[in-house]
């Protein structure tokens, strides 16, 4: 209602919650998905390099069986041990089937684990910036950085780490067994094969990078638009901007697939060069295997398995362009969760602020600067002396509480709460309880815990008693785990007010703001409300914007705009 975002109010109840994480939680999301996962991906990338190395194995055994078989010819089969050879092969196409199987499973129970974290973490950073900071996050930013940026980084550890890791093993195994079989000079044609190739792909991945790049940076900004334009589309239309708008979306659109084209161009051109690569590298390993069975230093069916390995060490070796250019994605996206170096809630300046004063210094508040709706306010704010803002409907007393909870830009002037000001405030500093803060689709009891997660059921029923739900308290006749419904449509309207005025129990702002506390409540009902209220009200700076003063005592005081 009061900015370019729709996040602070969608994040208003969200804005709340503590992080009771690991300071290791906090660090950047690359840190999270790699250290935090590490025995996962250990696993993952074991499992990779037990397939492939499986794979290598069972190409060069059945090249080496076929080879023996046929050079043997049909009078000597017979003499042939085909059982041991038969059985390696068979034992490497299941541990190869298996070790795929397992790697998958893990792999993404790993990762998809992470991710959730992952988001969660992001969502509370996002909900924990001060207002201020959160209004520059458009909606439809913060929802591509909460799903695709956040899907995109599931390539690091998939894509980009395991495969990099079992193709490295898997080449040493390559290695390894060409030494033992051909000597050293069959290794180091393994070993130059996967250099070759290693090479294509830290080429692909500087080109695939500044691709990854400009691919998240435009999904963003499409994301943006389509959001905007879809929010906006009525006033778009009133002033005749709706093709202009959806030319803009077009060419966003345009550019992304032009730039998916780049990608896949890049992608494409790195596969064929490992093709070519691994091929030439075949060639040469039998050329080699074959000069070596001319020499008589290794038999026929060796030479075939050497080449053979080095074909089958492909797939291995196939992945690691695809690890390059997925990096500079990847690394996009996780520069976008850092959120300019935000600090979740708890990160914020030690509280003991609850006691710290609020001042205004030559207010001007409004959304236009020609017709402000407040002009050169000074206010200074002591806790315990609660201040009512009063005046006629549409007089600016919600957006006065907006100015004051860092939702809306001064027109001029500024505040602080006590030495800092209010830019430098976190979210945990301020609480608003707007006229159009809602209550999540879930519990009574889970929508308190947004507040305090630590909040156990007694300390809630006692609140929820307090501000008169007893049907709500534990044991009453709905109870804590009432379903409030979406836009709270299983509770009254009073209802939910005061469960909101439980959940603003719940916190220690330095400064609290309520923009008619009352709204819905019945005499009785208001009574009750505002003796649980006033004495947390007294312990903290307060403003509160009303049409019905006489509900509060007749010494606090008030301002008027009439
Ligand atoms: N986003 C906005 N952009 C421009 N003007 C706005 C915006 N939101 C509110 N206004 C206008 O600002 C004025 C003050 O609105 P505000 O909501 O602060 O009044 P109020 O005193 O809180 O009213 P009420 O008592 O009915 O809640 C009104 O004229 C309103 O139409």
């Amino acid at each position: 209602m009061y900015g370019p975002s729709h996040a602070p109010a969608a994040c208003c109840i969200w804005r709340t919650r503590v992080s009771r994480r690991s300071s290791m939680r906090r660090s950047d999301p690359l840190h999270v998905l790699l250290v935090g996962g590490r025995r996962w991906l250990a696993a993952t990338a074991a499992l990779l390099a037990l397939t492939w190395v499986a794979g290598v194995a069972l190409l060069a055994l059945s090249g080496w069986f076929v080879t023996a078989s046929a050079l043997a010819g049909l009078g000597a089969l017979a003499g042939l041990n085909i059982f041991t050879p038969a059985a390696g092969i068979r034992a490497a196409a299941l541990l190869r089937t298996v070790a795929r199987y397992g790697e998958r499973v893990v792999g993404h129970e790993a990762v998809l684990r992470r991710l959730a974290e992952l988001r969660c973490d992001a969502f509370e950073r996002i909900a924990s910036l001060p207002p201020v900071a959160q209004r520059r996050l458009r909606s439809g930013d913060w929802q591509t950085r909460l799903v695709a940026d956040i899907d995109t980084l599931d390539a690091v550890p998939l894509r980009v780490i395991a495969p990099t890791l079992a193709a490295l093993a898997s080449t040493g195994f390559a290695a390894a067994l060409a030494g033992w079989l051909a000597g050293w000079t069959a290794a180091t044609l393994v070993i130059g094969v996967a250099v070759a190739v290693l090479c294509a792909a830290m080429f692909a991945g500087r080109a695939g990078r500044r691709c990854g790049e400009a691919l998240v940076a435009g999904r963003a900004r499409e994301r943006i638009a389509l959001l905007d334009h879809v929010d906006g589309m009525a006033e778009l239309a009133v002033y005749g901007r709706l093709d202009a708008s959806r030319a803009t979306l077009a060419e966003l659109a345009r550019t992304h697939s032009r730039r998916l084209d780049g990608q896949s161009a890049v992608a494409a051109l790195a596969e064929h060069a490992v093709q070519a690569l691994v091929g030439l590298g075949t060639l040469a390993m039998l050329a080699l295997a074959l000069s070596a069975h001319v020499d008589g230093s290794i038999s026929g069916p060796v030479a075939v398995l050497l080449a053979l390995m080095v074909l089958g060490l492909g797939e291995a070796l196939a992945s690691l362009p695809g690890a390059g250019w997925r990096l500079g994605e990847s690394l996009a996206a996780a520069a976008r969760l850092d959120f300019g170096g935000a600090v979740l809630a708890d990160d914020v300046q030690p509280r003991g602020d609850a006691g710290a004063a609020i001042t205004a210094r030559a207010l001007v508040v409004g959304f236009d600067a020609r017709r402000p709706l407040w002009h050169g306010l000074d206010l200074d704010l002591e806790p315990g002396v609660p201040l009512l803002v009063c005046g006629p409907s549409g007089s600016g007393k919600s957006a006065l509480l907006a100015t004051l909870a860092g939702e809306l830009d001064p027109l001029a002037g500024q505040v602080r709460i006590g030495d800092r000001a209010l830019a430098e405030c976190g979210a945990s500093d301020v609480a608003l309880l707007a006229q159009d803060t809602v209550l999540l689709d879930a519990s009574v009891f889970a929508n308190l815990r947004l507040a305090r997660p630590d909040v156990d059921a007694h300390e809630a029923s006692r609140l929820l008693l307090a501000v008169g739900l007893d049907e709500f308290a534990d044991g009453g006749t709905r109870g804590l785990r009432t379903r409030v419904g979406e836009g709270a449509a299983n509770l009254s309207g009073g209802q939910a007010r005061r469960v909101l005025l439980a959940w603003l129990l719940l916190r220690d702002p330095a400064l609290a703001l309520l923009d008619e506390p009352f709204s819905g409540l019945d005499e009785a009902a208001r009574e009750r409300a505002m003796s649980a209220l006033e004495p947390w009200l007294v312990r903290r700076c307060a403003v509160i914007a009303t049409h019905e003063p006489e509900c509060f005592p007749a010494h606090w005081p008030r301002i008027e705009r009439r």
